[in-house]
């Protein structure tokens, strides 16, 4: 037998030295290939040439990508600020003021509004009263240095009013969303961009009011407070009250504001609620602005009879109100009824399919319920230094539970305007504006025609003899303020509508004192008027509703609380007792086929005769169903 010697290329011990090397010509001959491969010019080797080169193109690119992200997360932090928080503002507020938007290719040109600030202006800031605003929509990243360090701005676009994108990192966001990649390792850069942005934001917004408003549904934890709006700031002298009110009010909450420690050791929730009531028109919501204005706090204010308002809604949007801050809700009695109207024999209406509004007027009109606002005020997202305030016009229709301290912690009643307010009111139409040299002075001097005023009434009193013809215009505006104020009754129109007269008269004081009295009649005639036909739609959507209350009553429609009796027709209006479910006379022999004939014939509907039993209309259900039975 042969022996056959299994040669290996190494490590054999019995191989040679020419055997250990054996295998290189094969190598070379590889390499010879591999020359040939790269040297040939066949569109084999060609394509498959590019092949390789793209693998390792694309493999280089991999890697300088992913050493891209390592150094991203090694050295760098992002930061996510989505529209309808407060910070969004903040910082999109501060990259206008780095002129970020100015290198923006893409803009959204809406009519000016009051809404933002930031859009960027055509030409020079200050020769410039632009009419429309250009608000940038790029996605492109922007790089741009601030205070030593790189920053990396990414905006996504916003789908338009309610409409969703989605960023970068997949997540479907309502609105526009800005991605801030900060290059350092130091936290703090992130906390002091953070910063800055909302002292700059703050300071600039001084001058103003800033409103809040949630006016879309959105689900998302973030993205409650889509609405912002702007006001005049307005100062506290403009709110003509019985003298003291307002100071007190904004004594109390800066007092609130600045003890959150006293708070905090006695473990006592770190909130406080104001109630304003009282007639419309008589300054409840404009005391709040010029409160919030003067302790430079930001309103977030929330209509509870929103559709998509609910106890969900409302308490995530209660948790994203920021501290310091006013959370507004008006007109609270809207919401819903009190609990006496929500128990009361006709809640269940509330219900019922086709009973809209003006049939029912004790119907609830919001998905808020008053356990989910109670909730909301007691509970965290209420704390926080956070001030409720709430206006209504009926007190009396708040349910007692709404109004215990600890939710309500000051109420404070507004009236129609007394006569004091009138004349304040005047003076502060038709007073000159005043220059720092003759600064008016308070005057309740005896002598004054206004010195009982419990109001401070401002009339300039000269001590200059060089100011005497200031004075005496002041003394005879003095004069007409208090005819004109002794005209108006008290307690009778609203300062709303006082201001609403004066400002048809601008610049004419005394037209405006002669007019008055027939302004007044004119008043009461139209009021008269619009009472008659408020009460005769009054009387009117009673009557539907009792007629509907009927239809329910007497058909089994779907009034569901109520085991309804069957059918009770009033017996005069019908030709033969009434048939039973079944179609039969109830009591009596069965009928023959001529009655049945007849029965099966015969209109059910109510007879337009027909009218209910005395007290069937204004019984409640439960025991109209009583008697019934
Ligand atoms: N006491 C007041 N002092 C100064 N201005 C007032 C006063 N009351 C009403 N006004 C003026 O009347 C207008 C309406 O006032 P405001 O909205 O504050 O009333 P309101 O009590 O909140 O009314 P509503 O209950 O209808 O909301 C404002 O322009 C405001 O300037």
């Amino acid at each position: 037998m042969n022996k056959q010697t299994v040669r290996f290329p190494m490590g054999d011990s019995d191989s040679d030295s020419s055997g250990m090397w054996s295998w290189l010509p094969h190598f070379v001959g590889l390499s010879s290939l591999f020359a040939t491969f790269l040297s040939s010019s066949s569109p084999f080797f060609s394509s498959a040439k590019l092949l390789i080169l793209g693998s390792i193109v694309e493999t280089g690119r991999r890697i300088c990508r992913w050493l891209i992200e390592r150094f991203r997360i090694q050295y760098s932090m992002t930061a996510q600020f989505d529209e309808g928080d407060p910070a969004y503002e903040w910082v999109v507020h501060f990259l206008t003021q780095q002129g970020l938007w100015r290198r923006s290719r893409e803009f959204r040109v809406n009519a000016k509004s009051s809404k933002r600030k930031w859009a960027i202006h055509t030409r020079s800031e200050e020769t410039v009263k632009d009419n429309a605003e250009y608000v940038p929509t790029y996605e492109l990243p922007q790089i741009f240095r601030w205070n030593g360090y790189w920053l990396e701005i990414k905006r996504t676009k916003t789908g338009g009013l309610g409409m969703s994108s989605f960023n970068p990192y997949g997540m479907q966001t309502p609105g526009g969303t800005i991605f801030i990649t900060i290059y350092s390792l130091r936290m703090n850069a992130l906390y002091d961009f953070v910063e800055s942005a909302r002292r700059s934001y703050l300071d600039t917004s001084k001058p103003d009011v800033i409103i809040h408003t949630a006016d879309t549904p959105h689900y998302n934890p973030g993205f409650t407070w889509t609405n912002v709006k702007r006001k005049m700031r307005r100062p506290l002298s403009s709110i003509i009250l019985q003298e003291g009110v307002v100071q007190s009010l904004v004594k109390d909450a800066q007092e609130f504001l600045d003890t959150e420690d006293w708070y905090v050791n006695r473990g006592i929730p770190h909130r406080r609620g104001y109630l304003l009531h009282g007639p419309p028109g008589s300054g409840k919501s404009s005391t709040i602005y010029a409160l919030a204005g003067e302790l430079g706090l930001e309103i977030y204010s929330l209509s509870l009879a929103s559709g998509f308002v609910d106890d969900s809604f409302l308490q995530r949007a209660v948790s994203s109100v920021p501290k310091r801050s006013i959370f507004l809700i008006e007109d609270i009695d809207c919401a819903f009824p009190s609990r006496d109207d929500a128990e009361g024999p006709l809640s269940y209406l509330a219900n019922l399919p086709g009973l809209a509004n003006p049939y029912s007027p004790t119907i609830r009109r919001s998905s808020v319920t008053l356990s989910g606002l109670l909730n909301v005020i007691d509970g965290v997202g209420s704390d926080d230094g956070k001030l409720f305030f709430a206006t209504t016009n009926y007190i009396d229709r708040l349910d007692p539970a709404l109004l215990r301290p600890g939710r309500i912690d000051r109420k404070i009643q507004y009236s129609l305007a007394t006569q004091d307010q009138a004349a304040a009111l005047f003076l502060r139409f038709f007073a000159e504006p005043r220059t720092p040299a003759s600064q008016p002075k308070l005057v309740h001097a005896p002598e004054h025609p206004l010195a009982k005023s419990s109001i401070s009434v401002v009339v300039t009193a000269a001590e200059d003899p060089t100011e005497s013809k200031v004075d005496d215009k002041a003394e005879a505006l003095g004069r007409l303020a208090d005819t004109f104020s002794t005209t108006i009754p008290s307690n009778e129109f609203s300062t709303a509508e006082l201001q609403g007269y004066l400002l048809a008269c601008k610049n004419q004081p005394e037209e405006a004192v002669v007019g008055i009295t027939s302004w007044i009649e004119q008043e009461r005639k139209d009021r008269r008027e619009r009472k008659e036909r408020e009460d005769a739609r009054k009387r009117k959507a009673q009557e539907k509703q009792n007629t509907l209350l009927k239809g329910h009553y007497v058909y089994g429609g779907p009034v569901q609380p109520m085991q309804v009796t069957p059918p009770v027709p009033p017996p005069l209006e019908m030709p033969h007792p009434p048939p039973n479910a079944s179609g039969f006379v109830s009591g009596g022999p069965p009928p023959s086929q001529d009655t049945l004939h007849e029965a099966s014939n015969q209109d059910l509907s109510p007879s337009p005769a027909y009218e209910p039993r005395e007290n069937e209309a204004t019984l409640p259900v439960a025991e109209s169903a009583a008697a019934a039975a």
